[in-house]
């Protein structure tokens, strides 16, 4: 295959093409990113005195422990409590442990924050009471502890602690855990609530994210942050949609909410965290606001919905409106931030081609009050830009697909023949999910992938290598889900998987490292690819112009090695070049088991004005020469 590549530009690549999409599936959120290690630390959403309310807590021994709701609660929006029961005089000590998200992964040397907040009946138990906070290891060794007297004051009480591990445990099998002693007297009671326990977050960011997720994602460069979904932001029910407000402000002051994956959301990841998330990682913010349809199928149309249209404003206030003139922007600066936020695309729902009956009255009326009081903003359209027909016309259609390697590959032209109306794209969602085109959504004995694998992921880098010569209306992409945890996923493959100390890359997750760090910034033609239902070798040539360098990815789907020939029309070409190569076996994938199994090579090629490369049996190879 001969590809000569002009030296014209066609059009620009976007600085926003590649970026990341966030909703808390599969503890994408609370257990993954967002930093906090306890799991349930606020018995927020659960019934008291259920077994269920108590998970993951356990008692240590035979102490009593359970979850109520409480008579004198830390807050409102923290209605329960877990109340331990202390024995009269009881010489051993008392109390209840946390695994954690599935493990709490301790370093040795490091400066874990640890708080909780108690209350004990006035005078209801001796002063020579005493509250221990530690961590243990799996043979409930302690790596630290903290001890402090316990106040039967009435009242409720913070206790903060910095505990540091004395050694690294040999598992992450550990746990937090609080005890009682009481030297004597009467049998009492002890109510906790809110208990945390941070390690040292992204950039030391209070109520912040994890380093090692955080870096991983940011070495991808991700222009813009779609949030808070997807699904976890629609709420099965009208009063379980995503709300702003309650994501905001103090923590005791978030009731969290039951989220649209199986599990309760804290909210300690809440709209001013994603923005600050934002700021650190040089993203702009794709926020989504509820558009009055949820995942249980209710929809709100017409007057019904300006309660709704009313919060989204609060909502797009609290990120950029002035402190002057809006309650919601004096709510930020009183959190620390006068400033707006960088905002330009605001999304209207998720996935709300699941409703074409009423889409387009909700789309009018909200964006038709939205882009009256925002005009500066750009709204984006979740319905199919093939109908139901919006009015007003939306600016950006967010397009997702989930399919097999094989349309991947074979579908990178998919915006080729789309009309240039003035209509922009954002491919908000998109994964090679299963082999199994008649089944994608299927179990793993039915082709789902439980990890990209390289087949999964070369195929992705074709359909990348179609944004890219339609960067000229495709301005943003994004692999979806980005997170998942390897102990308790709702839905796989994911771009990156994680436990309690360890961050699994994916195949997929290289390739969206490779274009995002090989962007270029202008898009060359060249020869075009075969477009066919059984092409299998795609490529895409930019140019970075301030390091006059020409990039060529190729996608070689096959499972044979492609002679390719290059022909490029610079004068001045180096005589060597790099090929950065992701392959191995079509079905490999990095695993907890193999977690480096497939990762990108660097090498040094011959280069020229004209020059030849083998593609490698199912590979994706980033070719950088410099050129000019
Ligand atoms: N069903 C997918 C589409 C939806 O928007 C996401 O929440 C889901 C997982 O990425």
């Amino acid at each position: 295959t001969t590809v000569t590549v002009s030296a014209t530009a066609s059009h620009a690549i976007p600085s926003t093409l590649w970026g990341m999409m966030f909703e808390d599936i599969s503890h994408s959120g609370d257990g993954g990113l967002y930093a906090e290690l306890i799991q349930n630390r606020a018995f927020q959403q659960v019934a008291p005195d259920t077994a269920a309310a108590l998970d993951p807590w356990v008692p240590l021994g035979d102490s009593q422990i359970s979850v109520v709701a409480d008579s004198v609660p830390l807050s409102s929006a923290l209605p329960n409590s877990l109340a331990l029961t202390v024995p009269a005089a009881s010489a051993t000590e008392i109390g209840f442990a946390n695994p954690g998200y599935f493990g709490i992964g301790l370093v040795k040397g490091t400066a874990y924050s640890a708080s909780l907040n108690y209350r004990v009946a006035a005078g209801a138990i001796s002063k020579q009471a005493s509250l221990t906070i530690s961590l243990l290891d799996q043979n409930n060794k302690t790596l630290a502890a903290f001890t402090t007297p316990l106040r039967a004051s009435g009242k409720w009480t913070e206790v903060t602690a910095s505990l540091v591990p004395s050694h690294t445990p040999p598992s992450n099998n550990n746990s937090f855990a609080v005890t009682v002693t009481n030297a004597r007297g009467a049998e009492s009671q002890v109510n906790f609530a809110l208990l945390s326990l941070f390690p040292p977050t992204f950039k030391g960011r209070a109520n912040g994210m994890r380093p090692d997720i955080a870096e991983t994602l940011a070495a991808n460069k991700p222009a813009f942050w779609r949030f808070p979904g997807g699904n976890n932001l629609e709420g099965q029910t009208v009063a379980t949609r995503w709300q702003w407000n309650n994501t905001v402000g103090p923590l005791k002051d978030r009731p969290g909410r039951v989220g649209d994956w199986g599990y309760v959301n804290t909210d300690g990841l809440g709209l001013l965290e994603y923005l600050h998330w934002c700021e650190d990682l040089d993203m702009e913010p794709y926020m989504a606001v509820w558009d009055g349809y949820t995942l249980g199928g209710t929809n709100i149309t017409g007057a019904a919905l300006d309660p709704y249209i009313a919060q989204a404003i609060d909502q797009i206030n609290f990120v950029i409106g002035d402190p002057a003139t809006s309650a919601p922007a004096a709510l930020r600066a009183s959190l620390g931030h006068p400033e707006p936020f960088t905002l330009h695309y605001v999304e209207i729902g998720n996935e709300d081609f699941f409703d074409d009956e009423t889409v387009a009255n909700r789309w009018n009326t909200i964006v038709t009050n939205l882009s009256a009081t925002f005009p500066q903003l750009t709204f984006m359209a979740t319905s199919l830009s093939s109908g139901p027909v919006l009015t007003p016309t939306p600016k950006v259609y967010d397009v997702h697909v989930y399919s097999s390697p094989t349309y991947f590959a074979t579908n990178s032209f998919l915006y080729d023949s789309v009309e240039r109306n003035g209509t922009h794209y954002f491919e908000g969602e998109y994964a090679a999910i299963s082999t199994n085109d008649s089944n994608l959504f299927g179990t793993p004995a039915e082709g789902r992938l439980l990890f990209p694998t390289v087949a999964s992921a070369v195929g992705e880098a074709a359909f990348m290598t179609g944004f890219e010569r339609n960067a000229d209306i495709v301005f943003s992409a994004s692999y979806a889900p980005l997170l998942g945890s390897v102990n308790d996923s709702q839905w796989t493959p994911n771009l990156v998987g994680f436990d309690a100390s360890n961050v699994y890359k994916s195949t997929s997750y290289y390739v969206q490292n490779l274009f995002a760090n090989n962007k270029g910034d202008e898009y060359l033609p060249s020869t075009l690819p075969s477009n066919s239902s059984t092409a299998t070798l795609l490529w895409s040539v930019t140019r970075s112009t301030a390091n006059k360098e020409v990039i060529i990815k190729i996608s070689n789907n096959a499972a044979t090695t492609e002679e390719m020939k290059f022909v490029l029309p610079f004068k001045d070409v180096s005589s060597t070049g790099s090929a950065t190569v992701l392959t191995g076996p079509a079905t490999a994938s990095n695993t907890p088991d193999a977690p480096d199994a497939i990762v990108p090579v660097t090498s040094r090629i011959k280069t020229g004005t004209t020059f030849e490369y083998t593609a490698p049996a199912v590979s994706f190879s980033v070719l950088v020469v410099s050129a000019h």
